[in-house]
Order: structure tokens, then C-alpha cells, then sequence
């Protein structure tokens, strides 16, 4: 019986690429700086955590191995085991972009070669010719925002103007993302994600990856806050990903958390949505109790990228690695002979950066199974060899991209 596991912890890079030069990004090493800082003592909040990272289960299946080979070192403070237990090693993504369905969709074997639309930096982000196409198509009187901006600043910056005027928050970032936050109530979930699938359509020939819907609550700047609502329109991938064939293989797909919006809902059977690193966990554990012989539970765990990555929160960011390193014991006691994991990330996300966006950095990339021998796996070339090691443990055929390591 062979099923496979596919974790992905959303910006958990591990420094090292080679082209991070060219995106501004030389030196940036998520684990390597959160290490770092929680090392030095700087990363210590009262009642969530204190002292030197700890991760012990990672750490037995190579983390800190794959941290040295991506970027020459082990991260600080951190014991290293004399034995590693799974295959480890990194990858380099070959993806334009270090966004999220770049990350996503090269791990299924799609690379994105292709250059998205971006939004400028300096002026308005969005012209007024499709500002004006929003208004009218979407109904509203004008938008508030059409900046580049943190999604959190902006909500307790245009807030309450938003709940006075009935204006959409409109904001973008480094990525190819069209964000649209309004209030839940206010203005209303159901016409937030209506006006969402209006300006996905009216993107589509700028090529922009993603319309991303940010509803939240709350009445003034202290209390507005983002709710687990959120959904990602995002074009469908260029080809048929590693899902896709899948599903033409009549496998199942357990997509849980954003993974189904990631892929625009193509090759995906089972959409199983969860708010939170706790209950993404809790979901995914039931997934694999439910799946059967050929079939893929694909987890994508949100809480490290959105809520500490972005934000530059370095403690949050170690206590959730913490946390889910924590829990790592449940997914082991559910693992059958067949079973395959692996975990990988993205994209890297920085919380010692500059700015808030995503950093390009190698991504590690850990699998395990009983019968699977531990090995180092080195630095592969395209994250695209985790989707053809998932196809070939599942006993589809090979795709276009990638390489097996199994
Ligand atoms: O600041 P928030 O709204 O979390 O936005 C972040 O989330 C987007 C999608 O991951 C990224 O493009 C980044 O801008
Ligand atoms: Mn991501
Ligand atoms: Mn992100």
C-alpha cells in the first residue's frame, strides 16, 4: 500500500540560493537568522517561549544537516544529532517568481518559466483605467489603499475609512497578488469574495497570479483584525500538474488548507480548509487516516509565512516551528509500510529581513517512510524532483520535470 504526505511549511527557506542577488535578497536564511536570534536571546517572549531554538524532531530527520549544505552553516544553538533518520537535502527553486504558486506548482512538477504581472512600487499600483473598470464592474464607489503595503498596516490605516465610505481596501506587494480587504460585516464576506471573482476576471490579461480576498473584523485600529475567511483566486497552473495526473490516474487528493486555492481547485478530489497551524495539523492527521492505497494528503501550513514571516515576528515564527516540530511524533504513529512524507517549503520569508516580502532561499526538503533509508540527497536542482518522487512512490508515470530520488 503506498500513499504518500506532502507538508509544506509555508516560507520556511533555508538561505543559500544563488540567485538571491538578483532578488535583493543575498544572505536571507529563515531558519539560519530565526536560529540566530533565538541563540543570541532575542527571540524570547514572555509565556510562548524563551532560549535557543528547539527542534528536535526535524532535527533527527536532518534539518540542521540541510541548513549547513544550503548554506554552509549549522544553524546557532542548535545540537546537531550524530545520526539523521530520512532523506535530506535542499533545493534551489528554478521558478521566476518566489511566490507562493511558483513554490507550489514547481514542487508538482510545474515550474513557472514564465514572468507574471507585477504592480509598481512607485505611484499608484493600479492605473486608473482598471480602477475604474473595478468600480463600475464591481459596484463600489472607489478604492481605498492602491498601494504596496503590509496587510495588517493597511487595515488599521484605512479601516475605519473602509466602514465609513464602503470603499475596498485594494493593495499589492512583491508578488503577483491583487489583495482586497474589507470588513466582514460591514461590507460583507459573500460581496467581498463576489467583487474578488470580478477582479480575478478583469486581471486575467495582466497576468497577475492571484486575487487574494482578506475579510476582517473589529471597529477601530487596535481591534481590526484578519479572520480565517481569506481565499486565494489564483489562474490555473500553465499545465497539468503532478495533482492533475493524479486525478487522471483516478487517485485521490486530499488538499488540505490553501492547497486547493493554490491550484485553482484542478486536480484536487477533497478540499478540507482549517484555520491555523494547530488545526491544519488536527485536519491533516484525519486525512491520513482516511486515505487510501495511491493517494496524496497535501498540506500547506499557512500560520509560518502569513502570521510571522510577513510580519517579521521572529518569536512567533520560532514558537510555531516549535510548536509543529512538537506534533511531528503524531503524524510518525500514524505512518503505515507504503508511507511516504516528505516536508519542504516554498519560498523563504525572512522574519529578520528587510521590508515584509518573501526572500528567495533554498528550500529543505526531508522524507521519511518505514523501509526508507536515511540518506543525504544533496541540493537538487528544481523542487520539481519532490513531485516526480511522489509520482514515482505512487506508481504513476514520470512527467516532464524533475527528477526522482527515491
Ligand atoms: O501582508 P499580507 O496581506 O499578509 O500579504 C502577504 O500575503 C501575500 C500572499 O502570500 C503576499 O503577497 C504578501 O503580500
Ligand atoms: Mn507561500
Ligand atoms: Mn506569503
Amino acid at each position: 500500500m503506498a500513499r504518500a504526505f506532502l507538508f509544506v511549511l509555508d516560507s520556511f527557506g533555508v538561505g543559500g540560493a544563488r540567485d538571491a542577488a538578483k532578488y535583493n535578497d543575498e544572505g536571507a536564511n529563515t531558519l539560519g537568522h530565526i536560529a540566530q536570534f533565538c541563540a543570541a536571546g532575542a527571540a524570547n517572549r514572555d509565556g510562548l517561549r524563551e532560549g535557543p531554538l528547539k527542534l528536535p524532531n526535524l532535527s533527527s530527520l536532518g534539518l540542521l544537516h540541510i541548513a549547513k549544505m544550503a548554506s554552509g552553516e549549522f544553524p546557532a544553538g542548535m545540537p546537531v544529532p550524530e545520526r539523521v533518520f530520512g532523506l535530506h537535502g535542499a533545493a534551489n527553486e528554478v521558478s521566476r517568481g518566489k511566490d507562493t504558486p511558483s513554490g507550489h506548482w514547481e514542487i508538482a512538477g510545474t515550474p513557472v518559466m514564465f514572468d507574471w504581472g507585477y504592480f509598481p512600487s512607485d505611484g499608484d499600483a493600479f492605473s486608473a483605467d482598471l480602477v475604474e473598470a473595478i468600480c463600475e464592474e464591481g459596484k463600489v464607489s472607489g478604492i481605498l489603499g492602491n498601494c504596496h503595503a503590509s496587510g495588517t498596516d493597511i487595515i488599521q490605516k484605512h479601516g475605519e475609512e473602509h466602514i465609513r465610505t464602503g470603499k475596498p481596501i485594494c493593495y499589492t506587494s512583491t508578488d503577483s497578488v491583487f489583495q482586497i480587504a474589507a470588513h466582514e460585516r460591514h461590507f460583507g464576506l459573500e460581496r467581498l469574495l463576489e467583487l474578488s471573482n470580478t477582479v480575478r476576471k478583469l486581471l486575467d490579461p495582466l497576468n497577475i497570479g492571484r486575487v487574494i480576498a482578506r475579510p476582517f473584523i473589529g471597529e477601530t485600529p487596535s481591534t481590526f483584525e484578519r479572520t480565517g475567511n481569506r481565499r486565494d483566486f489564483s489562474v490555473p497552473p500553465p499545465e497539468d500538474t503532478l495533482l492533475d495526473r493524479l486525478v487522471a490516474a483516478e487517485r485521490k487528493v486530499l488538499a488540505v488548507g490553501k492547497v486547493g486555492d493554490i491550484f485553482a481547485h484542478r486536480g484536487v478530489t477533497d478540499v478540507i480548509k482549517a484555520n491555523g497551524n494547530a488545526a491544519l495539523m488536527d485536519r491533516t492527521l484525519e486525512a491520513i487516516d482516511r486515505a487510501e492505497h495511491g493517494n496524496l494528503v497535501f498540506t500547506n501550513f499557512v500560520d509560518f509565512d502569513m502570521l510571522y514571516g510577513h510580519r517579521r515576528d521572529v518569536a512567533g515564527y520560532a514558537a510555531a516551528l516549535e510548536e509543529f516540530d512538537r506534533r511531528l511524533p503524531e503524524v510518525h504513529a500514524k505512518m503505515k509500510p507504503g508511507d511516504l512524507l516528505i516536508m519542504t517549503a516554498d519560498h523563504g520569508c525572512d522574519p529578520t529581513w528587510r521590508g515584509t516580502d518573501h526572500t528567495r532561499e533554498r528550500v529543505p526538503v526531508m522524507a521519511l517512510g518505514p523501509g526508507i533509508r536515511a540518506r543525504d540527497i544533496g541540493i537538487r536542482q528544481s523542487y520539481a524532483d519532490i513531485g516526480e518522487t511522489i509520482a514515482a512512490h505512487l506508481g504513476i508515470a514520470a512527467g516532464r520535470q524533475g527528477r526522482s530520488f527515491l
